[in-house]
């Protein structure tokens, strides 16, 4: 892992939230703990009844699973009880500099909380993410189209094409009428965007696994510093995890860590100023 290895990693705290129903806490600890961060993962009704949760962590994640159940609207609950519970502070949390990444259901729970796109000063929801267009739970790799140019530190020092697994069911991203897509367009606030085989966004079905407009996959504010996407980058940190690593072996392509873990490490090396 030395080539990951980021000078002032061990300075680099991370909240890991977890419980009802979220399950990638081991992933994204791990991933984090392999790039150098200290880690700590915490229930989320422990962190919303401590006022000084957030304190001493410069990243905060929101992780992939199930909040609360799906029942209502994927992230829904988890939103709203951050909302009236933590909201303040999360919005302080990255007024002060901090970063949040939201994983797939962590991704519909910040946009569903309005800290994303985050546009303008306060909690506002402006976008949702509905049920995939051919409906169900659909878990396959995706292919993604990075955007160099977008502000987010996540995903800055990636490659122009990587793939990550993908595993939702509501992952179609939607609109309030008006400017806004133009807003994200131009801004670059749309880092990661689903892709064909050619590296070209894409909204049909499977490259693009939710009918996603203009394959949009991920958002961040105009910091950077807050982002969510929907495919998982903690379930590829290492090589063998791709459902192709025998061929990319043979053919020599074979990455020295998993795609996702960069992503992860984008985050700690923004923070360790490397
Ligand atoms: N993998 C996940 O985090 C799933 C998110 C959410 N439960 C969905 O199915 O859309």
């Amino acid at each position: 892992m030395n080539a990951l290895k980021i000078d002032g990693a061990a300075d680099v705290r991370a909240l890991v939230l977890t419980g009802y129903g979220l399950n990638c806490e081991a992933e994204t600890c791990a991933a984090l703990q392999t790039v150098g961060a200290r880690v700590t993962a915490r229930h989320v009704a422990d962190a919303i009844a401590d006022a000084d949760a957030l304190a001493g962590f410069q990243l905060v994640v929101f992780i992939g699973g199930f909040s609360f159940g799906d029942h209502i609207a994927s992230g829904r609950v988890f939103a709203n009880r951050l909302r009236f519970k933590m909201g303040e502070r999360l919005l302080r949390h990255v007024g002060d500099g901090g970063l949040v990444l939201g994983i797939c259901n962590g991704f519909q729970t910040i946009v569903k909380l309005g800290l994303l796109p985050g546009l303008e000063p306060g909690l506002a929801q402006r976008v949702s993410l509905v049920m995939n267009d051919r409906l169900g739970y659909w878990d396959a790799w995706v292919r993604l189209a990075v955007d160099r140019a977008s502000p987010c530190v996540f995903t800055r020092a990636l490659p122009p094409v990587i793939e990550l697994p993908s595993r939702h069911g509501e992952g179609k991203l939607v609109f309030e009428e008006g400017p806004l897509r133009q807003v994200l367009e131009d801004r670059h606030l749309i880092p990661v965007r689903y892709a064909d085989e050619a590296g070209a966004a894409t909204e049909r079905w499977p490259d693009n696994p939710d009918g996603s407009p203009g394959g949009i996959a991920g958002l961040c504010d105009p910091s950077g510093r807050v982002f969510g996407l929907m495919p998982h980058p903690e379930a590829y940190l290492y090589p063998e995890n791709h459902p192709r690593w025998i061929a990319q072996r043979e053919a020599g392509t074979l990455p020295e860590h998993g795609l996702g873990l960069h992503l992860l490490a984008g985050g700690v090396r923004a923070i360790a100023g490397g």
